[in-house]
C-alpha cells in the first residue's frame, strides 16, 4: 500500500518524515499524471504545487484556518490530502469538481475560478476573524504570479498591508508563467526577486571566506549581516513588498518541502500579513509538460499518459477560424492590433502574434485594464481586437458600457468559450453574454453559425469605427456550413419545411436559432414539417440591436421559438418578445435557453439535454405549444 492511499485527511500528514513527505510527493505526482490524461484537466498547474500543498497542510490546521485557492485550478493536491482520491469522474457531470467545491467538502471556500480574487477573499475572512476575536485562525491565499496581474490582487494588497493585526498568509506560487510567460512590470519584480543567484552566492562566498579563516568574531558577523543588506537593496530590490507594509519570506524552492514548511511557520509566528514568495515550476516532474514550451500543460484534454500526446483531435475549431481570418484581416489592415488577458493561445492569437508580433498585446489577467486600454487605442487612431473567453468580460461589463460605448469607440470583442462551456463548470459557461451586453446602447453583436458567417461577421465588426463590436461562438468543433435559402434584409433564413406557403391554414411557426443553436433549430425543423406544420428557420448573424426583419418575420407568424444557449430570460429570445409586444403583436412565444442559474460541470451534451435544448425536445415543446394554440 502506498503512502498516498493512507491520507484520509491532512492530520495524517504530521507524523510522515522527510523521507516520506518525498515518496508521498512522487505518488501524487503520479497519481495526478494517470488520472488527469484519462478525464483531461489542469494537470500543469497541480504538478507544480505538490510540496507546497503538503507544507501547507503540515503548517496549517484546515479547515480551522481557511485556505484560499486563487482561481482554484491548482487545487488537486489538496483535494487529495482532504479526502478526495476518487478523480474517476474528474470534471464529469455529477463527479469531482475541477476547482474548489463547497458541496464537496468543508475545506474548501472560494470556487469562483476568476483570477485574482483570493486575497480579497482572505482579507475579507481574516477581518472577520479578528472582528469575532478569533484570534488563533490563520487566512492562507495561494496566488499565482499569473494572477497577481489582476487589478484586484492589487486592490487587496492595499488593504491587507494596512492591517498588522491580520493573520494571513499569502503564498505567491511563482512558476514565471500564466499560460505563456508572465508579463509585466510585477512579472519583471519577481523575476528579479527570484534571480538572487549573485547575492546568494556571494553571501555563502562570505561565509566560507570567514569560516576559512577561523571561528568568525562578531565582528565578522556584523559586516557580512550588513554587507547583506546593502546587496540585497542592489541585487535583490525585495522592497515593494515590504515598502507596502508586508513581511516578505523567500524566495523559497517550492519544490522543497522542508525549505516551504520552514518558511510557512516563520509567516505563521509573525502574526500579521506576510508575503511567502515560492519559486515552482509548472508541469514539475512530467517531462512532456516541463518540454511543452505553450503552456506546460495547463489544462489538457485526454492524453496518453507516456507520451503526452492528445487522444482526440483539437476541440477548438471556431477557434482556429477566427485565428486564421483574424492573421488575414491584419494583413490589409495595419491598424488593427489584438489584446488577449493573459490567454494568446487558447483564444487563437498565436499566428496573428507570429505575423504581427508588435500589433500584439498581452495586458496579463486584467480584463478591465484591456477594455479600457482598447478604448484608448481606438482614440488614438488603431482598431483593438480584445479576445477573451465570454465569461471573463463579465468583470470588464463597467469599462464596455462607460469606456468603449459611451465614448463611441470602435473595439471589437471576439468572446470564444460563448454559451455552454463544460466541464470548467458554473464559473466557465459564457451564458451572461447576451442579456449582459444587450444593455450597452450602440453595441453591435454578431453569433455566428458556422465557419462562414464567423468569418462575415469578423470582417463586418472591425469595420465598425463608432461603437463596440462583439462577435461570440462557443467551445468546441465546428459543423458543416448552413447556407441561406434565403435573405430578409440582414436575416438569413435557412430552411422552410412542412406545407408549402399557400397550403390552407397549417400553423406557421418560426424557428428562431442563435449562433450554434441553428443546426438545432433546423432539425426541429424538420420534425415539425412531418408533423404537417410549416416552419420557417431564421439565423439572424447580428442579433444586437434586434434585427427590424426579424420582429416583421415573428410578427407574421402563429408561434415564435426562439433557441439559444445563453440566458432565456433576458436573451435574444426575450429581447425579441419585448419588441413583438411593443409593436402590438401577440405571437405565442416559447424562449428557450438556460435558466438563470448556476449551471454544474458535465458535457456541453449533457447539459443541453438537461435542458431540453436537444432538436427533438425544441420540436416536442413547440407541437405542444401549438397543441395549446388550437381552439
Ligand atoms: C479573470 C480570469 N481571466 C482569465 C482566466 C483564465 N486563466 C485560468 S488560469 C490562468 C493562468 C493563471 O496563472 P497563474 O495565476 O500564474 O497560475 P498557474 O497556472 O501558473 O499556476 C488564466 C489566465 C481566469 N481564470 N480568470
Ligand atoms: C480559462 C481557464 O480557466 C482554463 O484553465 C480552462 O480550464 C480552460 O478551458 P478550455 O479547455 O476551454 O480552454
Ligand atoms: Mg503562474
Amino acid at each position: 500500500m502506498g503512502l498516498l492511499e493512507q491520507i484520509s485527511g491532512p492530520r495524517d500528514l504530521d507524523a510522515l518524515s522527510p523521507a516520506q513527505l518525498r515518496q508521498l510527493a512522487a505518488e501524487i505526482r503520479e497519481f495526478l499524471v494517470q488520472a488527469v490524461s484519462r478525464t483531461g484537466g489542469h494537470l500543469g498547474p497541480n504538478l507544480g504545487v505538490v510540496e507546497l500543498t503538503l507544507a501547507m497542510h503540515r503548517v496549517f490546521e484546515s479547515p480551522r484556518d481557511t485556505f484560499v485557492f486563487d482561481t482554484g485550478h491548482q487545487s488537486y493536491v489538496h483535494k487529495l490530502l482532504t479526502g478526495r482520491q476518487d478523480f474517476s469522474t474528474l470534471r464529469q457531470k455529477d463527479g469531482l469538481a475541477g476547482y474548489p467545491s463547497r458541496a464537496e467538502s468543508e475545506h474548501d471556500v472560494v470556487e469562483n475560478s476568476h483570477a485574482s480574487t483570493s486575497l480579497s477573499w482572505a482579507d475579507g475572512i481574516a477581518r472577520a476573524n479578528t472582528v469575532r476575536g478569533l484570534r488563533d485562525r490563520h487566512v492562507v491565499a495561494v496566488i499565482g504570479d499569473g494572477a497577481l496581474t489582476g487589478g484586484m490582487a492589487w486592490e487587496a494588497i492595499n488593504n491587507i498591508s494596512a492591517a498588522e493585526d491580520r493573520r494571513l498568509v499569502v503564498v505567491v506560487n511563482d512558476n514565471g508563467r500564466s499560460y505563456s510567460p508572465t508579463i509585466g512590470g510585477m512579472a519583471h519584480h519577481l523575476d528579479t526577486l527570484r534571480t538572487t543567484d549573485g547575492y546568494e552566492s556571494f553571501l555563502s562566498w562570505g561565509k566560507r571566506t570567514l569560516n576559512r579563516s577561523g571561528p568568525p568574531g562578531r565582528f565578522a558577523y556584523e559586516w557580512l549581516h550588513g554587507l547583506k543588506k546593502g546587496i540585497k537593496d542592489v541585487v535583490a530590490p525585495q522592497g515593494m513588498f515590504e515598502d507596502l507594509g508586508l513581511k516578505y519570506i523567500g524566495p523559497v524552492d517550492g519544490h522543497d518541502e522542508q525549505a516551504v514548511e520552514r518558511a510557512l511557520r516563520q509567516a505563521k509566528a509573525f502574526g500579521g500579513p506576510v508575503i511567502v514568495h515560492a519559486i515552482t515550476e509548472k508541469g514539475r516532474g512530467y517531462s512532456p509538460a516541463e518540454q511543452d514550451v505553450a503552456d506546460r500543460f495547463h489544462a489538457i484534454g485526454v492524453i496518453h499518459p507516456e507520451t503526452g500526446l492528445p487522444i482526440a483531435p483539437s476541440r477548438f475549431g471556431w477557434t482556429k477560424v477566427f485565428a486564421d481570418e483574424l492573421v488575414q484581416i491584419g494583413r490589409r489592415r495595419p491598424d488593427v492590433v489584438a489584446i488577449t488577458g493573459a490567454m494568446l493561445e487558447p483564444v487563437g492569437l498565436l499566428p496573428f502574434s507570429r505575423e504581427f508580433p508588435e500589433r500584439t498585446i498581452d495586458v496579463g489577467i486584467a480584463e478591465q485594464h484591456a477594455v479600457t486600454s482598447a478604448a484608448g487605442m481606438a482614440f488614438a487612431g488603431l482598431h483593438p481586437v480584445v479576445a477573451l473567453y465570454a465569461t471573463f468580460l463579465n468583470r470588464a461589463f463597467d469599462q464596455v458600457l462607460m469606456d468603449v460605448a459611451l465614448h463611441r469607440a470602435g473595439v471589437t470583442f471576439v468572446l470564444d468559450r460563448a454559451g455552454i462551456t463544460g466541464p470548467d463548470g458554473p464559473s466557465h459557461h459564457g451564458m451572461w453574454d447576451l442579456a449582459m451586453l444587450r444593455l450597452v446602447p450602440g453595441l453591435r453583436l454578431a453569433a455566428p453559425r458556422d465557419e462562414a458567417t464567423l468569418r462575415e461577421a469578423l470582417r463586418t465588426a472591425v469595420d465598425v469605427d463608432d461603437a463596440p463590436t462583439v462577435v461570440r461562438y462557443p467551445k468546441g468543433s465546428l459543423g458543416p456550413d448552413l447556407p441561406a435559402v434565403d435573405r430578409l434584409d440582414d436575416v438569413d433564413v435557412v430552411a422552410r419545411t412542412g406545407p408549402r406557403s399557400d397550403a390552407g391554414d397549417a400553423p406557421r411557426v418560426l424557428l428562431v436559432g442563435v449562433g450554434p443553436m441553428v443546426g438545432t433549430a433546423l432539425e426541429a425543423a424538420r420534425v415539425l414539417g412531418e408533423h404537417g406544420v410549416r416552419t420557417t428557420v431564421a439565423a439572424p448573424t447580428w442579433v444586437l440591436p434586434m434585427p427590424s426583419a426579424l420582429v416583421k418575420l415573428a410578427g407574421e407568424a402563429d408561434l415564435v421559438v426562439t433557441v439559444e444557449d445563453g440566458l432565456a430570460e433576458g436573451g435574444v429570445g426575450a429581447l425579441l418578445g419585448e419588441r413583438l409586444t411593443a409593436e402590438g403583436h401577440l405571437a405565442r412565444m416559447l424562449t428557450l435557453g438556460l435558466p438563470t442559474t448556476f449551471v454544474d460541470h458535465a458535457s456541453r451534451e449533457e447539459i443541453v439535454a438537461r435542458y431540453r435544448l436537444g432538436a427533438a425536445d425544441v420540436a416536442a415543446d413547440a407541437l405542444a405549444a401549438l397543441g395549446s394554440l388550437r381552439p
